[in-house]
């Protein structure tokens, strides 16, 4: 009989989105598949405490413990939310191929850039309020958290200009408004637009099926940006942007770390060969850290402890 390969994902629409992609992509190449939409409370208990485990992103967690029970055989994610490091025993076993990487506005209308009045941004991410407050010291930029629906709702329902949002996840599930800004002069996070599919590092037969889906420019350009941020961050979560492009034989590469209130900024910018890129992430990450980084890691590691 042909093993089935059962697919963990979480069941937000945007998760079951990039879970059917992987499904239909295994199919076509003849694998049997199930896909195991699993709830992420992450108050699943193991006989042994997460940390020893390693297991540390909040929207990973689940899936790690599902997967290291023997639950489900691989789990598709959000690049972005994927922690630098992964729990022990399990690997990435694939990337897909990169969705548009850039960071958007959903608004109701553009006037507020010409007014002197008070103005309300809503984001959830370090790094986004960052960026915006260093472009728009005068803003407000209140949390938001929750889905991708569940966000969109929130800004409908508040009385804020706009949202920030990542192009990708929108464009996925069909809920790209028409006239969103691109933000293009916002760097943004490590991976995002790809999608990981990770297994078990002694699952040969998944490994092998999943091998196919990789897309190796993707898996180049992710990885530049993840070594960059495992370098930088040292476990703590800042506002840190990265992004690699690959155009033919170069790899064009900006990093940049903000302090919380987005006044400072430190940044870089580099192009090398394709095939040169071995440690270039981590080679970045340690000019910033260099450059005053290390200043501004203390600092934020400071601030973000008095605030929890
Ligand atoms: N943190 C939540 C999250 N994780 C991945 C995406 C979108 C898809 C992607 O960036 O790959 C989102 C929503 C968002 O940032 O607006």
């Amino acid at each position: 009989m042909k093993k089935i390969i059962r697919i963990g994902t979480r069941d937000s629409e945007l998760a079951l989105w990039q879970a059917n992609t992987v499904q239909e992509k295994l199919e076509s190449l003849g694998f049997d598949t199930i896909l195991v939409p699993i709830k992420s409370t992450g108050d699943q208990v193991l006989d042994k405490p997460l940390y020893e485990l390693g297991i540390t992103g909040i929207f990973t967690k689940t899936l790690d413990i599902a997967m290291l029970k023997g639950q489900i055989d691989i789990a598709v994610h959000s690049m972005k939310d994927v922690p630098t490091l992964l729990p022990k025993g399990i690997v990435q076993a694939a990337v897909l191929e990169r969705e548009v990487t850039q960071d958007i506005l959903v608004h109701k209308g553009l006037d507020f850039l010409e007014n002197e009045g008070n103005v309300t941004i809503a984001t959830g991410s370090l790094r986004r309020k960052a960026q915006w407050l260093n472009k728009f010291p005068h803003h407000n930029v209140v949390d938001l958290r929750g889905n991708v629906n569940t966000r969109l709702l929130k800004l409908i329902e508040n009385d804020w200009q706009g949202a920030i949002f990542a192009k990708a996840g929108l464009k996925r599930i069909k809920l790209l408004p028409k006239d969103v800004m691109d933000l293009d002069w916002m760097v943004p996070a490590p991976a995002q637009g790809a999608m990981m599919v990770v297994a078990m590092e002694n699952d040969a037969h998944c490994l092998e099926a999943l091998s196919q889906l990789n897309h190796k420019e993707t898996e180049v350009a992710t990885a530049i940006e993840r070594d960059f941020l495992r370098t930088l961050e040292g476990g703590c979560t800042a506002p840190i942007g990265a992004l690699a492009e690959i155009n033919t034989e170069q790899v064009h590469f900006k990093g940049v770390l903000y302090s919380l209130d987005g006044k400072e900024k430190i940044e870089i910018e580099r192009q090398i060969k394709l095939n040169q890129t071995q440690d270039f992430g981590s080679t970045c990450a340690k000019e910033i850290l260099a450059n005053g980084g290390v200043k501004l890691m203390d600092l934020i590691r400071n601030e973000n402890s008095t605030l929890h």
